[in-house]
């Protein structure tokens, strides 16, 4: 897990106040807003999860640290280093897996990395190609040529390729999208296995469950905006909703009582689902509204809300905004 502690004495792994991207209007395209003045803090030492829909920003936002997107305004601080002011540095501070498997057919995994290791100005002494190349469970493919990798292959490539110079952040382009659960499996190891040597982790993906078993703190963008930041468990504790599942016994007729406060809906498998709030409503008065409308109870559950309920819900929100 990450360490809460040097979280704490250490400066924000990354700094983003005021972050816009206007992308040019262009072959027919109107210019487009993709950023509307974001401010995000990375604790160090944290994984962290960036979600929103498809086009809300995070790539943009991933390739403007990367320095591959330049920003429109705004201030970014990687490390500590303004892009700007050491744009050296902060480049130096972070490695980034992409989402395309862009690949040179024709190196080997083993040319890519010590390629890349010196593109990124690492003293031969220092390289780990052969340290990376365990890592990523390469070694024996080590000298074939890219081409002839698997699509799994290629991808944990990219991400030998983010490590070549030790960064201090790796952020990971929804690195999970379509690859298959062993590998699946194998990214998160790495990922946990490098948060514990101290590297803060960003991550977009779209797998909530993962953002929820994977990620200390999560943001969510939306049209260019952040809705919310939070630790995972206040997150998912600030949809306080909960929803009461009552399995009726046999011969009850589909009538539901009216609650106020209370939605209810009769399930197409024959439960009844009461969902209310938590701080509002005490489950005792479903109860007795359940038993005083004669309904028998055979089975009683309950359903916590997950991720997905809270990005629903502030993305809703923010639409209907
Ligand atoms: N080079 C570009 N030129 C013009 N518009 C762009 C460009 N790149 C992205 N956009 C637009 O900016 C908005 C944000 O795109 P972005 O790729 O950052 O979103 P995203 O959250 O990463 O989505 P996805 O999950 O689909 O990758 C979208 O409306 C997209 O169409």
């Amino acid at each position: 897990m990450s360490q809460p502690d040097q979280s704490q004495t250490r400066p924000p792994a990354i700094e983003i106040t005021g972050l816009r991207k206007t992308y040019r209007a262009a072959n027919g395209q109107p210019a487009k807003e993709a950023l509307k003045g974001v401010d995000l803090t990375i604790p160090a030492g944290s994984i962290f999860g960036l979600l929103g829909p498809n086009g809300a920003g995070k790539s943009t936002l991933i390739n403007i640290l990367a320095g591959l997107v330049r920003k429109t305004a705004g201030q970014v601080r990687i490390w500590g280093f303004d892009q700007d002011v050491n744009p050296r540095q902060s480049r130096a501070a972070i490695g980034v897996m992409p989402q395309e498997l862009n690949l040179d057919p024709f190196f080997t995994p083993r040319g890519a990395l010590d390629m890349q290791s010196g593109l990124y100005g690492v003293p031969r002494s220092e390289w780990r190609t052969d340290e990376i190349l365990a890592l990523i469970g390469l070694s024996d493919k080590a000298d074939a040529y890219s081409r002839s990798l698997s699509g799994g292959m290629r991808r944990r490539l990219l991400l030998g390729k983010a490590l070549v110079h030790t960064p201090h952040v790796l952020v990971l382009d929804e690195p999970t999208a379509g690859v298959d659960i062993e590998l699946r499996q194998m990214l998160w190891r790495n990922v946990r296995k490098l948060n514990e040597q101290g590297m803060t982790i960003i991550l977009t993906t779209h797998y909530l469950e993962e953002a929820e078993q994977m990620c200390d703190e999560i943001a969510i963008i939306n049209h260019g905006a952040k809705i919310a930041q939070d630790k995972t468990p206040t997150l998912l504790s600030r949809l306080d909703a909960k929803t009461l599942v009552i399995s009726p016994e046999d011969g009850h007729d589909g009538t539901l009582p009216r609650i106020d406060g209370v939605q209810a809906e009769a399930r197409p498998d024959g439960t009844l689902g009461f969902t209310y709030r938590r701080g509002q409503i005490p489950v005792e008065t479903i109860l007795q509204a359940v038993h005083d409308a004669g309904i028998r109870i055979r089975e009683l559950a309950t359903e916590e809300p997950d991720l997905e309920d809270v990005f629903l819900a502030l993305t809703h929100n923010a639409q209907a905004a």
